[in-house]
């Protein structure tokens, strides 16, 4: 099976890209099964700048081609927060329980029509010695009043799909593949580079 390396720490990215690329005949391997300790620091100021700053910092490591994820939720009640700060929202150490926790406190009482929302997701490709490129996606829908489902990761269970009429966390792992951020961002790199997932 060939091998793909993306530049994530994030078990449940993996998740989603294994549900991408295992279909395509890929092996996805993430930062978590490579030795050496990778955490990127993400200093941009948008999924563009943090997503070019993961991918080429991790292909010159490696000395390998790669793919980055720089992705998060905007909340348009919210002015666009948490956006790329994501998965801090809650400040500390990372926690998607908390993070969910502050984003229903914030939109208390806030009626469901402006409860409007998009997970937006920036793919970067680096490989040494080549052009970096990147590739976005989004998927609409609205933030929910409580949490619904148990897949996914981050804000699936409070994130509602409406042409489904599911929460993104009720979707099983090929469902959202179909629908997500990711996989949008993943089918717009593939028609733009064939060669590099046939
Ligand atoms: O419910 C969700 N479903 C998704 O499909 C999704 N995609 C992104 N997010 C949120 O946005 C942060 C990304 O931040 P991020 O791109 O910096 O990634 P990260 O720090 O988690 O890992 P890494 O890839 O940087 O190592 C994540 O932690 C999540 O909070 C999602 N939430
Ligand atoms: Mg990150």
């Amino acid at each position: 099976m060939k091998q793909i390396i993306i530049a994530t720490n994030n078990k449940g990215k993996a998740k989603d890209f294994e549900a991408l690329l295992n279909p395509l005949g890929y092996e996805v391997l993430t930062l978590q099964d490579i030795e050496e300790e990778i955490d990127v620091e993400e200093t941009g100021t948008t999924f563009e700048e943090n997503a070019i700053l993961k991918a080429e910092e991790t292909a010159k490591i490696l000395n390998k081609p790669v793919i980055s994820d720089d992705s998060g939720l905007e909340i348009d009640a919210l002015n666009g927060e948490p956006g790329i700060y994501s998965a801090r929202y809650a400040g500390g150490e990372k926690s998607d329980s908390a993070n969910i926790d502050k984003v229903l406190s914030k939109l208390e009482g806030v009626p469901e029509e402006q409860r409007t929302a998009r997970f937006r997701c920036v793919l970067a490709i680096a490989a040494p010695g080549e052009q970096t490129e990147t590739f976005s996606g989004s998927c609409e829908g609205r933030i929910l009043n409580g949490r619904r489902g148990e897949h996914g990761f981050g804000y699936d269970p409070i994130f509602y799909v409406p042409e489904l009429d599911k929460a993104m966390a009720e979707l099983a792992p090929e469902q959202k593949a179909k629908i997500s951020h990711r996989g949008n961002a993943l089918r717009e790199l593939k028609a733009a580079m064939p060669s590099w997932l046939s």
